[in-house]
């Protein structure tokens, strides 16, 4: 057996082991976790650290990477947050009685082994971790090369109070940050139950092509803000500065604004404060002489070809004229990733049109796409966020990573 292999059987025993814990003994364990994480936070940064100086400070995925006494403690929060909420798990679906006196019940379960390949992020490893103890999966965990040592540090803490609460620590494991790692991980029939990727293009090929067991995915976010006819302008400048800048590195940043032909005139205000930020703007024709002489001429450049398809993941939006929601809507359907789409509007029927229109996982009104994320959703925090119409879709939380078993009970009855 591969050592990958016997890694992979060992944590589909573990899965089982965590069947006999209690569902309360679960939380008390999280909790414990979230006391550790508040009293470890020298030994994680000390790792991170090491992580951090391998990239440039200007890469702004370095702030994505970015562990701070701040963001541990708001993890420690997160952690307890999930183990309060109520497990899903023993949920009763359905129970009915059939004409035959069988009674039939449809009760949630755990999926058992759950594999996650993620990016440089290191809070996705508490993240997936406490969704997944929680709701009584074990979990094979590969995170991005970039953050290896901190989540070396972050399993191993994981591993302490695991053992020192008397589980098995198979229950959950980290591969080694290699692709031919992940490759065995996809093919592990009979040891993974699902495989959920978390990134970019390049990871969800290669899911496509290595796959054997499911696979839930969770694309890329090409998102966009819509600015109607009948939008606020307040309302829209801080739904576009909060979209675009408050974390430019996560999927759910904003990446196109779209605006409506009448309200060109209103662009260099709802574009104020990305200037402040030093925001990038890719602009079609129109709404680049809109912005021309009001908006720094240094960050202002012509859209080309790729512009739309974009997801910029740095302080770069491009911008396009449209002359009418329809005309939203369908660029949206060309360009759009199904992840997180915004509507900024007065008028409820033009909303109402978008949102029964746009097909994404999440489609705002006058609300900006950066909410899309599973702790500001109650989820306590997200697998990922699924792009995916089949099974769940946008953030993933403790129900979407259970399925449910039949529970028949009888007495005597045979099938004629
Ligand atoms: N919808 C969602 O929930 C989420 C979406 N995303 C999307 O992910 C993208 C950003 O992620 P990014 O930083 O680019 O991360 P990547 O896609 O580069 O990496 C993510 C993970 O995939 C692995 N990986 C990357 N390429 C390959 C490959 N060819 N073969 C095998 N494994 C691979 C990485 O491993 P290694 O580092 O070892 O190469 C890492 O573990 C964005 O498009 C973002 O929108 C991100 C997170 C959540
Ligand atoms: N959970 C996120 C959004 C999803 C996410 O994880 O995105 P990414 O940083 O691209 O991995 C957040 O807003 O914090």
């Amino acid at each position: 057996m591969s050592d990958i292999k016997l890694l992979l059987s060992n944590v589909k025993r573990a899965s089982r082991s965590l069947m006999s814990l209690t569902d309360a003994r679960r939380a008390e364990i999280l909790m414990r976790l979230a006391d550790a994480v508040d009293s470890s936070h020298e030994v994680i940064l000390r790792a991170n650290a090491e992580d951090l100086s391998r990239m440039e400070r200007s890469n702004p995925l370095y702030d994505r990477l970015l562990l701070s006494p701040k963001r541990l403690t708001a993890i420690a929060g997160d952690i307890r947050h999930v183990a309060e909420l109520p497990s899903p798990v023993g949920e009763v679906i359905e129970d009915r009685t059939l004409p035959n006196g069988l009674r039939l019940r449809r009760v949630r379960v755990p999926f058992g082994v759950i594999g996650v390949i993620y990016e440089a992020r290191p809070n996705v490893t508490f993240d997936v971790f406490s969704l997944c103890f929680r709701s009584g999966n074990a979990c094979v965990l590969k995170g991005g090369s970039d953050a290896s040592a901190s989540n070396e540090a972050i399993v191993s803490l994981i591993h302490k109070v695991l053992d020192e609460c008397g589980v098995d620590t198979d229950c959950v494991c980290l591969l080694p940050s290699s692709h031919e790692a992940t490759a065995a991980m996809l093919g592990a029939v009979g040891y993974v139950d699902v495989c959920i990727p978390r990134g970019g293009r390049r990871l969800i090929d290669f899911v496509r092509d290595n796959a054997r067991v499911p696979v839930i995915e969770t694309g890329a976010g090409v998102v966009s803000a819509y600015f109607d006819k009948d939008g606020d302008i307040d309302l829209g400048r801080d739904i576009i500065t909060n979209a675009k800048t408050r974390r430019v590195s996560v999927c759910n940043a904003l990446d196109t604004l779209l605006i409506h032909h009448d309200r060109l005139a209103d662009l260099p205000l709802l574009c104020e404060r990305l200037s402040e930020k030093n925001v990038e703007i890719f602009a079609d024709e129109v709404s680049g002489n809109a912005l021309a002489g009001h908006y720094p001429a240094a960050l202002l450049h012509d859209a080309d070809a790729e512009t739309y398809s974009t997801e910029w993941m740095d302080y770069k939006m491009g911008i396009r004229t449209v002359g009418s929601v329809d005309d939203a809507i369908e660029h949206i359907a060309h360009y759009g990733s199904g992840h997180s789409e915004c509507i900024i509007t007065e008028n409820h029927e033009t909303a109402d049109r978008f949102q029964q229109s746009v097909d994404a996982a999440c489609v705002y009104v006058n609300a900006p796409t950066s909410f899309t994320d599973g702790a500001q959703f109650g989820l306590g925090a997200e697998i990922g966020i699924s792009t995916q119409k089949l099974g769940p879709r946008g953030p993933m939380g403790l129900r979407e990573i259970t399925t449910y078993r039949y529970f028949i009970n009888g007495n005597g009855q045979t099938r004629p």
